[in-house]
């Protein structure tokens, strides 16, 4: 399934929060976003999950554009876990991550022991099944951000879209989050800051002031140049000796 977006931009009071992005994404690929604060990472990620509309350009899903597919079937196809996503306080943890399959039910197809199954199966996932009859409100920040992600994987979708999914999470769980949905084989765009997990992308995606600036493999990408120009920071980079991947720590241009 080939998500596409073309020429889109998104303007606020005459200001381009995103101006002219054209990108494919490929099936099963992980495509990294990454640019600084405000760069437009998160208006890009929601009108590529189609709940905000473009003022300009346009997405398609092979080929057909999302304007003209109901939100439904839509949902069917994408979902995205948002950056600050919030859900109403009095509701269990497993009733929130059910809410994932609200675009497969309707009164032909009524809640049934599959969906039972989707919403156990991504509770395991993000190692949460032990919380599933706890109040929402009652969670940890990382908890929850756990359980969006749960919740997306409920909704099965094939392209899923992440907002700084690692945000507020603890360094064990960021690792079980990247490699979990390293491994779901899905095509995901993921908005990372920390340029060392990005390097786990197929491919990176950076944005700068609204616009795509750079797109293509991490090693190609994250060049010394581009590290100044976008994001004013030089790198010195180490090898790991456990298994001789590249590690960057970052020090301020002046
Ligand atoms: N509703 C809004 N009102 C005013 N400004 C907005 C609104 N939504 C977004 N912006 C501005 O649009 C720009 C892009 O925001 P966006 O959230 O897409 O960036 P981002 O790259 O995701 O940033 P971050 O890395 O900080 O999450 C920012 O300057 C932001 O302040």
């Amino acid at each position: 399934m080939m998500l596409t977006a073309r020429d889109l931009t998104r303007r606020l009071r005459g200001h381009a929060l995103v101006a002219g992005v054209t990108l494919d994404i490929r099936p099963a690929e992980m495509l990294g976003l990454i640019g600084p604060n405000g760069s437009g990472k998160s208006t890009l990620l929601r009108m590529l999950a189609g709940l905000v509309r473009p003022d300009g350009g346009q997405v398609a899903l092979d080929g057909k554009p999302l304007r003209a597919m109901p939100a439904r079937q839509v949902a069917r196809h994408i979902a995205l876990v948002a950056q600050s996503a919030d859900t109403s306080d009095r509701i269990t943890v497993r009733d929130a991550v059910a809410l994932g399959r609200t675009p497969w039910l309707d009164a032909m197809r009524p809640w049934s022991p599959a969906d039972e199954a989707h919403v156990t199966q991504a509770l395991a996932r993000v190692d949460l099944a032990h919380l599933a009859g706890r109040d929402w409100s009652t969670l940890s920040g990382g908890e929850r951000q756990r359980a969006h992600i749960a919740r997306a994987l409920a909704q099965a979708p094939r392209i899923l879209l992440l907002d700084e999914p690692t945000n507020h999470l603890d360094i064990r769980h960021q690792l079980a989050i990247l490699d979990l949905v390293g491994g779901l084989g899905l095509t995901t765009v993921i908005a990372l800051h920390d340029l060392n997990q990005a390097m786990r992308c197929d491919r990176l995606a950076v944005m700068q002031a609204g616009r795509l600036v750079a797109l293509g493999p991490p090693d190609r990408i994250l060049t010394a140049d581009l590290l100044a120009r976008v994001f004013q920071v030089r790198a010195s980079t180490l090898t790991d000796p456990q298994d001789g991947s590249r590690v960057m720590r970052f020090h301020p241009v002046v």
